[in-house]
């Protein structure tokens, strides 16, 4: 069963050699850090997410709405297990997705068809399941002979490409996605979009803070509203929408 509980979860982050008094200051002003333990120390703790309780079920489809810095980001990352909570519980259960960083578990000295096999078997498969997988995603990608010359020698369309493919060939009961990607020219672009549209229709649980907005109506229903890290609003995604956007 797809769930995932975050229980009073925070995450922070320390930054170290934060020397200057004026950069201490801005960044506390900012984010609402707080200095580090002795005056002596130059550390300033930023506190991306705050007292976190949500609980999305199988079927939940989450749009995350916010400002630049209120914790987007960060919650995505919680939610797919890259961060761990510094305070807190976070109890993820079912396979999460996460098309945050699409070259991740790849090396730029491997060739593409070695990098298929990399990149599944750290999403997870197994060697064998990620060796199968090599023939579709090689005909999704269309890269012909590149795919057997190092991942350095490609393009950065060329790379997403093959990143994109292997991300979405595995079925996940939970989707995280940073926003819609854009993989090159218009004939593949709409090529993968059909892909990811498919995966997100199948996923039991999809959050994604950046999307367009025809996008976000189309697939979500639910909405959380971060500010400074905390959630000052949850519910149906038109009224989060309104109140998000209204004037002050
Ligand atoms: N690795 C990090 N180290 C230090 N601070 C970080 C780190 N990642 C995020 N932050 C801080 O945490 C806060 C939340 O950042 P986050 O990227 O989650 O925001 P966001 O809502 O996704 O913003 P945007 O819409 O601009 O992408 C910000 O103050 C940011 O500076």
């Amino acid at each position: 069963m797809a769930e995932i509980i975050l229980d009073h979860a925070c995450v922070e982050f320390s930054i170290y050699n934060a020397r200057s008094r004026s950069l201490r200051n801005d960044l506390m002003k900012r984010v609402g850090g707080h200095l580090g333990g002795s005056p002596k120390d130059d550390r300033v703790v930023v506190h991306a997410l705050r007292d976190i309780n949500l609980h999305l079920q199988a079927g939940t489809r989450l749009a995350l709405v916010g400002h630049n810095g209120a914790g987007k980001s960060t919650m995505l990352r919680l939610l797919s297990g890259v961060y761990e909570p510094s305070a807190g519980r976070a109890v993820i259960t079912g396979k999460v997705s996460s098309l945050l960083d699409l070259s991740m578990g790849m090396d730029v000295e491997q060739t593409g068809r070695d990098n298929i096999i990399l990149r599944a078997v750290f999403l997870g498969m197994t060697f064998t399941q990620a060796k199968a997988l090599v023939p579709e995603i090689a005909e999704f990608s269309e890269l012909g002979p590149y795919l057997d010359l190092p991942m350095r020698t490609y393009s950065s369309g060329m790379a997403m490409r093959l990143g994109f493919g292997v991300s979405t060939a595995i079925q996940p009961d939970i989707l995280l996605m940073d926003e819609m990607i854009s993989v090159g020219d218009v004939r593949f672009a709409a090529k993968a979009k059909a892909r990811l549209q498919k995966l997100m229709e199948q996923a039991r649980i999809w959050s994604s803070p950046r999307t367009i907005s025809e996008t976000l109506r189309e697939y979500c229903d639910r909405a959380v509203w971060l500010q400074e890290g905390r959630i000052v609003a949850d519910g149906p995604l038109e009224d989060i929408l309104a109140r998000a956007h209204a004037p002050d």
